[in-house]
């Protein structure tokens, strides 16, 4: 198979979606690699690395469009590059189609098939291509967090772990799965009072046995998130409906509640977002204020710390990458009930029932179109 690899073109995205060692498994495999120029750049993979490995390099963005049978990417497609993506050319890439009508109906137009990452999923519920970045946004969360805690950054001016004397700050993390329970871990390591909430009693139960003393675990429901936003410095916001639009558990009016200079930061923003008065940033300019709250709600958190993220999310997605390249799409998803559940949209029709649901748009049964 022909696979392209464009350089990504999100604010402030240094990740690539191959790694030269990834192109080498694809030319052992007999495969034929195209990366564009620089795209390996901000994550430390020079042209040459890749060139070595056995891949092609181009020029532009166009040519590697033009050329490919599969583009991997690693943020969804912008809207210069919807043009570019031709029918029946696999795109296997992050997609957070709920949270992007136009992104939704660009797709649906091109004719193209969209294999998103974050909707692969294991017979255990796991999402193996969603994991590693969730586990790098949920650490960065509380960096961030805590950096705009600073005061000349517009926060409340507290030190998460406090000093001998004076008490921590408290930090609330909303959804107790990948991103909430690696926030938990640094939050609570910098000797901050954490809590988690959760709609799972499971995963409540579970994070209670493994979290150190100072993390308490709660139950999400409205009333207890009312209570717990009051005393609460930086709020992590890591709730996930696979596919769908996150469910807006802080809504406008509990920020009349918090304290002036309290912090948020949306992760689940590439889903839509979990505060009503969430939307996407960038890293250049990554948050803004509502009624004295800093929200900073960046879509491609993991991109700012391209060495680790890039290592992190091509070891979990070439062995998936490499079944679509060696088998076609359509026998790789018959074959891999995981790789099937990547399936959002396919030749014009949307086979994901999260997406179909969050634009009103017609859903089609994926095995229709085997
Ligand atoms: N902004 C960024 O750069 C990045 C964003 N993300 C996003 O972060 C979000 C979280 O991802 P993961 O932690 O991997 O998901 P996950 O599936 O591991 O965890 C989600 C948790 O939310 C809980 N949940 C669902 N509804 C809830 C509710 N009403 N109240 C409380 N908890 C609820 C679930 O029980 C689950 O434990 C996703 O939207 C993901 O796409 C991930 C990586 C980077
Ligand atoms: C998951 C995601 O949105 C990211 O890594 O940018
Ligand atoms: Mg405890």
């Amino acid at each position: 198979m022909i696979i392209g690899v464009p350089k990504e073109i999100k604010n402030n995205e240094n990740r690539v979606a191959l790694t030269p060692a990834g192109a080498t498994e694809f030319r052992k495999h007999g495969h034929t690699v195209y990366v564009q120029t620089e795209a390996g750049k901000g994550s430390g993979f020079s042209d040459e690395l890749y060139t070595e490995a056995g891949a092609v390099i181009l020029s532009t963005i166009e040519e590697v469009y033009g050329i490919a049978e599969m583009i991997i990417k690693v943020k969804e497609p912008i809207a210069s590059e919807y043009e570019l993506i031709n029918e029946d050319q696999l795109l296997f890439t992050y997609f957070h189609f709920a949270s992007s009508e136009p992104l939704t109906h660009a797709m649906i137009s091109r004719k193209a098939v969209c294999l998103a990452y974050e909707t692969v999923e294991k017979t255990d519920r796991s999402l193996p291509l969603l994991v590693p970045m969730s586990e790098v946004a949920g650490r960065m969360a509380v960096q961030e967090g805590a950096k705009y805690l600073e005061k000349p950054m517009g926060g409340f001016g507290i030190l998460l772990g406090g000093v001998a004397g004076v008490k921590p700050a408290n930090v609330l993390v909303l959804g107790g799965g990948i991103v909430g329970t690696q926030s938990a871990k640094m939050a609570s390591g910098l000797g901050a009072n954490v809590t988690i909430v959760d709609i799972s009693l499971p995963r409540l139960r579970y994070l209670e046995d493994i979290m150190p003393a100072n993390v308490d675990t709660v139950m999400s429901n409205e009333y207890n998130i009312r209570e717990l936003v009051k005393s609460a410095n930086l709020i992590i916001g890591g709730v996930l409906i696979p596919g769908a639009k996150a469910p807006s558990l802080i809504t406008r009016d509990m920020l009349k509640l918090m304290k002036p200079g309290t912090v948020m930061v949306d992760v689940a923003i590439d889903q839509g977002g979990c505060f009503e008065t969430s939307k996407a940033t960038t890293h250049e300019d990554p948050i803004y204020e509502v009624d004295g709250v800093v929200h900073y709600c960046v879509a491609n958190m993991p991109g700012a710390v391209p060495y680790t993220s890039t290592l992190a999310l091509t070891n979990a997605t070439l062995p998936y990458a490499l079944q679509l390249a060696n088998q076609g799409w359509r026998l790789a998803c018959s074959k891999n009930e995981e790789l099937l559940k990547g399936l959002n949209v396919v030749n014009g029709k949307i086979v994901f029932k999260g997406v179909s649901d969050a634009w009103n748009l017609p859903y089609t049964d994926v095995k229709e179109l085997f």
